[in-house]
Order: C-alpha cells, then sequence, then structure tokens
C-alpha cells in the first residue's frame, strides 16, 4: 500500500508575526511542493521498521516499531487531532536525541519530532517507509514547515476511515472541504511542535491553496481580480520561525501598548490589500493604480516588521536594490534572512527586470518568479515507477 502527497508552499503578502498576535494577514500559496511519499509494508515486506527518509537534508532515520511501541503510551492513536502532552513531547524528545543529528543540520530535529507525533498518532505502530523531499528552500520563509506537516498529514490520513477519498482515482486527487479540514487541524498540530505558537495560515494556505485572508483561525477565500507577479529573492541566510516568533512576543510583553498600534496598523493593511485584490479591475489605469497601491502596503508592512525587529541585514540590502528600481519590497515569512518580495507592475519591462535580478544575484541571492494562487494538496495513489 503506497501513497505520495504533495503540499504547497506559500508567500504572506501582508501580515506576517502580526496574525500571531490577533491581525489580519494575506497569503497565497505558489506553484514549489513539498512530497511525502508512505510505503506501508505488508507481511512479504519482511520489516518492522519505522523509516524516514529526509532527501532535503540527506538524512535517513529508522526506529524498530518495537523500540516505538515501548516508549510511547498506548493512548496515543486518534481519530481526531490531538495536541502533543508534555509528557509525550518528553518522550518524543528522547527519542529524537538518540539520532545524533549532525550540529549543522540540528533545525530538521523540530520535523522529525512533528513526524513521529503525526505517524504515531494517525497510523499508530505500523511499520512504513516515508520519503520526503521538497522544491521549497528549507527555513526560509515560504512556509516549508508546513507543507511538510500538511503533505505529511495527508498521505497517513489517506487510506484510513476519517477521510473519504476515492482509492482507484488515477493522478492527483483532491480532499473534500470537510476532510481538508481534518488535514489541515493535524498539520496545524505538526506545525505546533515545529513553530512552537503558530497562527495557523501556513498550514490553511498550504491545504486549502488560493489566496486567502487569515484572522484568528478564520478563513476567508479571496477571489482576486488581478494577477499579482512577486519576485522572490532568498538571501540564503538560515533562520527559524519559532525563535523569531518568540522575539516577537517578547517586545510585545515590553511594549504592549506599542506594539498593539502595530499590529493595528497590520490588520487595516492587510484589510484594504484584501479590498483592492477584490475590486473590480476594468481596464490597464485601475491595473496600475491598483499596482501602485499594493507596492505602497508592502512597504508600509515592511516598516512595521522593521518595528517589530524582524528585519535583517540581507533584507534590507535587498530593499535598496529593488527600490534603485523603484520597485516596492517586503520580508516575506518569519522574516531574519530568508526570502523577500518584490512586486513585478504588470507593465515593468523585461529588461529592467533582468537588470534586477542579476544585481540581486550578484550579491550572492537567489531570485526566482514563483506561479501563484494554486490549488492546495493532493494524493496520488498511483504505483511508482
Ligand atoms: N522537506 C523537509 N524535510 C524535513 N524537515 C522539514 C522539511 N521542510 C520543513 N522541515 C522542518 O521545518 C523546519 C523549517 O521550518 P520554519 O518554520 O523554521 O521555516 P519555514 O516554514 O520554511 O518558513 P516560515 O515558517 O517563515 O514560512 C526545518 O528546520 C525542519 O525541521
Ligand atoms: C511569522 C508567522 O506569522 C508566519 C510564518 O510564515 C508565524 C505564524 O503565523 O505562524
Ligand atoms: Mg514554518
Amino acid at each position: 500500500m503506497e501513497v505520495r502527497a504533495r503540499a504547497p508552499g506559500k508567500i504572506i503578502l501582508t501580515g506576517e508575526h502580526a496574525v500571531v498576535h490577533g491581525s489580519t494577514a494575506v497569503a497565497t500559496s505558489i506553484d514549489l511542493y513539498t512530497y511525502v511519499f508512505v510505503h506501508f509494508s505488508t507481511p512479504s515486506d519482511d520489516g518492522d521498521l519505522l523509516t524516514l527518509q529526509l532527501k532535503d537534508t540527506a538524512l535517513e532515520f529508522s526506529w524498530p516499531i518495537s523500540r516505538i511501541k515501548a516508549a510511547f503510551p498506548e493512548s496515543v492513536l486518534s481519530c481526531t487531532p490531538t495536541s502533543c502532552s508534555v509528557e509525550v513531547a518528553k518522550i518524543i524528545a528522547a527519542l529524537v536525541e538518540e539520532l545524533d543529528i549532525p550540529e549543522a543540520k540540528i533545525g530538521i530535529a523540530s520535523g522529525v519530532s512533528a513526524f513521529l507525533w503525526l505517524y504515531s498518532s494517525i497510523q499508530g505502530f505500523k511499520p512504513a517507509t516515508v520519503v520526503v523531499n521538497s522544491e521549497l528552500p528549507l527555513g526560509s520563509g515560504l512556509g516549508s514547515s508546513a507543507a511538510f506537516c500538511v503533505a505529511l498529514a495527508s498521505a497517513l490520513l489517506a487510506y484510513t476511515d476519517s477521510v473519504s477519498l476515492d482509492l482507484s482515482h488515477q493522478g492527483w486527487l483532491s480532499f473534500t472541504e470537510k476532510d481538508l479540514e481534518l488535514v489541515n487541524k493535524w498539520a496545524f498540530e505538526g506545525e505546533k511542535i515545529i513553530h512552537g505558537k503558530p497562527s495557523g495560515i501556513d498550514n490553511t494556505v498550504s491545504s486549502y491553496g488560493n489566496i486567502i485572508s487569515f484572522k484568528s483561525g478564520n478563513i476567508t477565500r479571496t477571489k482576486s481580480t488581478l494577477t499579482l507577479k512577486m519576485l522572490i529573492t532568498n538571501t540564503k541566510v538560515g533562520r527559524n520561525t519559532k525563535a523569531l516568533v518568540a522575539g516577537v512576543g517578547e517586545r510585545m510583553l515590553r511594549h504592549p501598548e506599542i506594539m498593539a498600534f502595530v499590529f493595528s496598523a497590520v490588520d487595516s493593511i492587510s484589510k484594504e490589500l484584501t479590498s483592492i485584490l477584490k475590486s473590480p479591475t476594468p481596464d490597464e489605469l485601475s491595473l496600475t493604480e491598483k499596482e501602485e497601491k499594493i507596492e505602497e502596503l508592502m512597504e508600509m508592512n515592511q516598516g512595521l516588521l522593521q518595528s517589530m525587529g524582524v528585519s535583517h541585514a540581507t533584507i534590507e540590502t535587498v530593499l535598496r536594490t529593488t527600490l534603485k528600481y523603484k520597485l516596492a519590497s517586503k520580508l516575506t515569512g518569519a522574516g531574519g534572512g530568508g526570502c523577500v518580495l518584490t512586486l513585478l507592475p504588470t507593465l515593468l519591462s523585461g529588461t529592467i527586470v533582468d537588470k534586477v535580478i542579476a544585481e540581486l544575484e550578484s550579491c550572492g541571492f537567489q531570485c526566482f518568479i514563483a506561479g501563484i494562487g494554486g490549488g492546495g494538496v493532493e494524493v496520488n495513489f498511483a504505483k511508482s515507477s
């Protein structure tokens, strides 16, 4: 029995960090995916191992099922999404510690912990091989952790009675609305292990796809009348969303009144962006006007992100470089390095785009343009060749 799942990454157009504190944020899926393949062992496989292959970091881990069974409490299997208890978190931490993950790749430990929680909760103690690979840069603000959790939850749920999928379907298959809700809730439990205090926007956009406005767990799907073209620049500076979210939380505790104003301003920016995206775009003039407004909103949001303390010297370099070409940019995701968005207006000449990319890449950054607003997570039951 095998299944593969693919879940998209995302960009946050406005509202990261503030969304953790209840403000509105706007995000869209991108056409770069994390893939999870699961092969559940059959008696003929003669295996009693749970194996996790993480292709992006060239790491492989295996646990004898008996080892996992002995470590976990019996009651861990659950039909409904459940948070990892402090007791089980300690058990998982001990199992992950035994793996001796090399220091340079230690960030992966949180992903392995999320895997152990989702696997044992959804599948119990069954032998299997799980293979993960991603088109997303890991830990760069494009939602790699959420895509990982969404693809994993989908693949693990695919054969269970909790969802209703046509197992004879050929090719990629979407979940029903009700099943997507379940996938999204399980993925959120995984994100909690990786992030500490996620808002849920990343797993939600990875599950559902499209453009969404998100506030305190409530999703509004936004049908945009314009197609945004965003240049994504990866500064290649590694960072960790958990630490950055915690840093903003501490600033909030030190300056509650000021930060409340900052978060409220971000909320207004996201609401204004949503209304611009939704309103009719009858002609080229209104398109240009809208793009100019969006650029202004991005600049204001970036200023507020700076005041939250999540910008970085490399992000400032990208901002300065794109400004030379009169282009507006902002960080996306948790910041502290990672990726920066630059709006490429529809009427911008290809020559300018080439020039700005060349200048950014000469600084050692990596630029690409991803397709945005596509569908969410899908599964595929086709036999691998
Ligand atoms: N393909 C993958 N294989 C293994 N672990 C992964 C994979 N993708 C993500 N992870 C886990 O998620 C962590 C990165 O999550 P983090 O939230 O810090 O960054 P991000 O999700 O890429 O960015 P953001 O949260 O800002 O969008 C990795 O260190 C790893 O633990
Ligand atoms: C920084 C943050 O707002 C977005 C990370 O992509 C964290 C979250 O919402 O969980
Ligand atoms: Mg993340």
